[in-house]
């Protein structure tokens, strides 16, 4: 019987899947496409992520989404953010009662711009639910380097049993109770580190770069503090710790396009190179919506929705960051 069924096949459903092999876990592993889960199931190797890895005997790949969830006891959904409501939706009819489900994607719902874990727990209202962030690239973990990440779940006890899953000497797991903190975190970085990535594009430097990080950090900081995350997750692995990781390596995809466009290629032209999800070109527009819902001040995140959705030019939008109103460091200080 196969205990996990991790539904993804990309690069972080991979790694993933590896990480609970090592631990000594059976796991199915579903591929939405299914030429890749027949070569995988071929020759043992992903063709398109990770493809220098060979998978263990113990990662049986699957195109059947229903038998491969039926039988798990855990299930894992590492699927891009444009397809999760639809795995959320489909995972429903087919998992038994009280199977926990996980999810490592991050961004928002690309329907209604809201969080990852109110479209699982709308599909799922029964099920444990736990959302699996922080600074991880998908490369260093299949290759077992040192990692430490964030597992978020309401149910100490559910979480505590996730969290040994998927725990060894190269991955360790912190339990936190923020389901909203650590979605926000993991979204909100991808367009920071795509901001992060223009000024490195333009031939800013270093301290260009670190003034986005950390005035970024606290645009994530106030639209938590609205949507009543922890501030303290916010400036944990799941926030600083993503943020720092994806805005200052190059493997980060999210970090090239943000590269690309600032180099002058077009968004078509920087998704062809990158060939892999770039979240956050989409949870730029949605961060944007959300931000305007709530009436919170999020200036780097509005600039890069605005190079995506409008076209404006990557020069002029950092011009016009750079010439905002000066202000209070912090909002509650001085008025
Ligand atoms: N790669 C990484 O280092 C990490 C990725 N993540 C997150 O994991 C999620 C998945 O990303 P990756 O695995 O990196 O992407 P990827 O670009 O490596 O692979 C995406 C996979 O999604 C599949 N896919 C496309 N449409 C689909 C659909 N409708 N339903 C199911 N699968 C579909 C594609 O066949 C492809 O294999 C994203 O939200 C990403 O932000 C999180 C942490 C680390
Ligand atoms: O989320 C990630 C690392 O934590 C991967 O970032 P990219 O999607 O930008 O490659």
């Amino acid at each position: 019987m196969a205990d996990y069924a991790v539904l993804g096949a990309g690069s972080w459903g991979t790694a993933l899947a590896l990480v609970l092999a090592r631990s000594g876990h059976d796991v199915r592993l579903w591929a939405h496409d299914p030429d890749m889960a027949r070569t995988m199931a071929a020759t043992g190797y992903n063709p398109r992520h990770l493809t220098d890895i060979r998978l263990p005997e113990t990662v049986r790949p699957t195109v059947d989404l229903a038998a491969s969830v039926a039988t798990a006891t855990t299930v894992l959904v590492a699927v891009p953010s444009h397809a999760f409501a639809t795995t959320m939706r489909a995972l429903a009819p087919a998992i038994a009662a009280d199977t926990p489900v996980v999810w490592a994607t991050k961004g928002l719902d690309n329907a209604g711009g809201g969080l990852l874990h109110d479209v699982a727990a709308a599909a799922l209202p029964d099920h444990p639910l736990a959302a699996l962030s922080g600074p991880s690239f998908a490369g260093e973990v299949a290759h077992g380097l040192p990692t430490a990440i964030v597992l978020a779940c309401q149910d100490r006890a559910v979480g505590n049993r996730l969290c040994a899953d998927f725990h060894d000497e190269r991955f360790r797991v912190y339990l936190s109770d923020d389901l909203i903190g650590v979605g926000l975190g993991g979204a909100v970085k991808n367009i920071l580190a795509i901001a992060t990535g223009i000024a490195d594009g333009l031939g800013f430097g270093a301290n260009a770069r670190s003034g986005l990080v950390t005035r970024g950090l606290a645009e994530v900081r106030r639209l938590g503090a609205a949507l009543g995350a922890d501030d303290r997750t916010l400036t944990g692995l799941a926030g600083l710790g993503d943020l720092m990781l994806t805005c200052t390596d190059d493997q980060s995809r999210n970090r090239r396009m943000g590269l690309a466009l600032g180099r002058g290629a077009s968004i078509d032209t920087a998704t062809a190179q990158i060939g892999a999800v770039v979240e956050g070109v989409r949870t730029a527009t949605e961060v944007g919506g959300l931000a305007r819902r709530l009436g919170v001040d999020m200036p780097i995140c509005a600039a890069v929705e605005s190079i995506i959705t409008t076209g404006r030019s990557p020069m002029s939008a950092a011009e016009a960051l750079m010439e905002r109103r000066p202000g209070a460091e912090f909002d509650d200080r001085l008025s």
